[in-house]
Formats: structure tokens, C-alpha cells, sequence
């Protein structure tokens, strides 16, 4: 039989991203034994039936016992505290990951828990849904996305190695980057288009009830977007929220000068500033495409949008 990568993998948290993982690792062959843990028990009854694993317990501790590889998927609120629980029963060497949305605020909340002789390496893959829990995930979620590892500065280069070839092996292309700057790109590229998105469908639900009209009912497919963002788990979101804090208000303070410029150029009828802008705005789009990235589309599911490219 072929070396595996892994001996024995521990999935903490085992919702849209750890279950995920859990189908690829089992789809690539990638590990002698799974080993699922999650706090609630319905969550890991659920675990179990789908299969996901070889050995399931609540016990986080337990879990890792032996592990040469651990990869924490919960809130990024709740990393501190599997971080304490796991630390005394961590193997020596082992690989210590986490999948969160948000690094700084991660390692600050895991590294004073965690013992020098293991290796600890944040990561993040840009892949999701708005959907939670272990019947959201699936093998493929990784294919053709980001997976971003921000190394620490004594993560030893044969650790970040072996974690690179674990996510390419999962479908992904891999990045390294400083924590610091991982939370300013995404909370421009990830982080202000959920709060957007949740302020307009908020904004949308007041003036309904308020009015007593049917917006919406009647909501056309732009807004659509909107509530597929929106209805993202709500105790994911409030700790993003909350755990990039600085980032999220730096871009939201530049987002809203922005809109404060649109709306001046609407009042005062300013036609070309408004033309120039979306002109701008529609090569961003076109860009994107023609680097050949994969588009999520709300009606049809994640979508290649090569043949998008206009004519
Ligand atoms: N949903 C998405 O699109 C993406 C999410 N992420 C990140 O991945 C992480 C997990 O997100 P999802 O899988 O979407 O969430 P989810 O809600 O589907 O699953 C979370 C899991 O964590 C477990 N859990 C919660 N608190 C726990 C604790 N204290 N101890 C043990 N288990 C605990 C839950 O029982 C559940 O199994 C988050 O940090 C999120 O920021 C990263 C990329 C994409
Ligand atoms: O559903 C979407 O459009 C997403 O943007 C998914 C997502 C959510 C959070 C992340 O940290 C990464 C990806």
C-alpha cells in the first residue's frame, strides 16, 4: 500500500469547511485515520452517519492524541479555547493548523496555548458557501481556490511544506502571507461584502415592515445576491466581525467616503463621474475573467466564467 501523507488527521469542528476537508481527505486517500471531534453531539452523530471519519468524540483532547496532523475548523472566536484544551495532548511534530477567516486575532488567541515542539501554521482557504454544518460540505469545495498559510517566523520550512502539499493535494494553489496583511485583503475582498450585504437585506426587511410593502417580494436579482451573502452563519460572521475589527473599519471608513462621492455625483446629476466609474468598475469584472478564475453565481452554483468574456 502507498505512505499515506498523514498517519492520523484530527478534524476539530466539523461543519461546511472541516467536513469538507473530511470528504477530500478520504476521496485523495490522504491519511491512515480521520479523527472527527466537535462539541455538540447531534453535530458528530451527524458526522457519523455521513461517514466522514474512522473514529468520532467530543472529547478534543482525545482526538488529537497521536495526530500528526490537526486542522481546527470552528468560529475563529472559539480558537483560543480548543487551543487550550488540545495543548496537553498534542504529539511532538505534529502539524497545527486552522482553516479561520480572520489569522492575527487566531494566532493571538492559539499561539501562547500551544507547545514549542509543534508546528503551528495558520491557513485560510478562500473557498466557502453561505451554507453551515457537516451536510453543507463537499470534496470539491477546494478545487481551483486560494488556500493562504501565514507562517509564523520559527515555522520550520519542512512543516509549511508538508501543509502546502496537503492543500494542493486537496485541489488548491497555495500563498503565504503575513497575518497582518491577510486581514486588510480580506476584509476588503471577503469581510466588506458580507456586511454590505447584511446591511442592504437589514435595510430591506426595516422599510418592509415599516411600509407594509413587498420589496421583498418583488426583489429583482441584483438584491438576490445580497441575501445569498446574508444568509451566512450568523456566529461565523459576528466573529469575523469582531476579530477584524481594525481591518473591517479601515475598509468600511474608505468604503463609505466612497458612497458619500457616488451619492454627491447622483445629487448634482455629475453623469460622467458616475459613467466613469462603472466603466472602471466593468473591467475589474472582465479582469477577473480573463485571469480565468472561477465565479460563484447565486442561481447556477460555482460557474467557469472564461466563456463570459465578451466578444
Ligand atoms: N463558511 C465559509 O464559507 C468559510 C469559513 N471559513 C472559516 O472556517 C471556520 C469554520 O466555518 P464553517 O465550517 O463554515 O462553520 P460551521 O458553522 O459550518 O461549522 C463550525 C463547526 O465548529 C464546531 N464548533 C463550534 N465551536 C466549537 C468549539 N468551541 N469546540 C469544538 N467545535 C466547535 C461546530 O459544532 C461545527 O462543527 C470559521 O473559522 C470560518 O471563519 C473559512 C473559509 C470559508
Ligand atoms: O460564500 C461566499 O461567497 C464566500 O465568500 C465564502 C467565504 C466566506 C468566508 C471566507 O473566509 C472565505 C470564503
Amino acid at each position: 500500500m502507498s505512505q499515506k501523507m498523514f498517519e492520523r488527521i484530527a478534524l476539530i469542528g466539523i461543519g461546511l469547511i472541516g467536513s469538507s476537508i473530511a470528504r477530500v481527505i478520504r476521496r485523495e486517500g490522504l491519511a491512515g485515520e480521520v479523527v472527527i471531534s466537535t462539541r455538540s453531539e447531534a453535530t458528530l452523530k451527524r458526522a457519523e452517519e455521513l461517514n466522514l471519519g474512522d473514529r468520532y468524540t467530543t472529547d478534543a483532547a482525545q482526538a488529537v492524541e497521536g495526530a500528526d496532523l490537526v486542522i481546527i475548523s470552528v468560529p475563529v472566536g472559539s480558537s483560543g479555547a480548543v487551543a487550550e484544551l488540545i495543548a496537553p495532548a498534542l504529539m511532538s511534530g505534529a502539524i497545527v493548523t486552522d482553516v479561520g477567516s480572520t489569522k492575527a486575532s487566531v494566532i493571538a488567541q492559539m499561539q501562547p496555548h500551544l507547545p514549542a515542539n509543534v508546528q503551528f501554521i495558520p491557513g485560510h482557504p478562500l473557498a466557502g458557501t453561505e451554507k453551515s454544518g457537516p451536510d453543507a460540505g463537499f470534496a470539491e469545495l477546494f478545487e481551483n481556490r486560494w488556500c493562504i498559510l501565514t507562517p509564523l517566523e520559527e515555522t520550520d520550512a519542512t512543516a509549511l511544506e508538508t501543509l502546502s502539499a496537503f492543500w494542493r493535494a486537496c485541489g488548491s494553489n497555495v500563498d503565504t502571507m503575513d497575518p497582518q496583511h491577510h486581514d486588510m485583503v480580506l476584509a476588503m475582498v471577503s469581510h466588506l461584502p458580507h456586511i454590505i450585504a447584511y446591511n442592504i437585506v437589514g435595510t430591506a426587511d426595516d422599510l418592509q415592515t415599516v411600509t407594509k410593502s413587498e420589496v421583498i417580494k418583488y426583489s429583482a436579482s441584483g438584491f438576490r445576491d445580497f441575501t445569498r451573502l446574508a444568509a451566512s452563519d450568523p456566529t461565523m460572521w459576528r466573529d469575523v466581525c469582531l476579530h477584524n475589527k481594525d481591518a473591517i473599519l479601515e475598509m468600511l471608513s474608505r468604503f463609505s467616503e466612497d458612497l458619500a462621492s457616488l451619492q454627491r455625483a447622483i445629487r448634482w446629476g455629475d453623469g460622467d463621474k458616475l459613467f466613469d466609474l462603472f466603466t472602471r468598475t466593468r473591467d475589474v469584472r472582465r479582469s477577473i475573467i480573463d485571469a480565468g478564475q472561477e465565479i460563484d453565481s447565486p442561481d447556477f452554483g460555482r460557474i467557469a466564467v472564461k466563456s463570459e468574456k465578451p466578444a
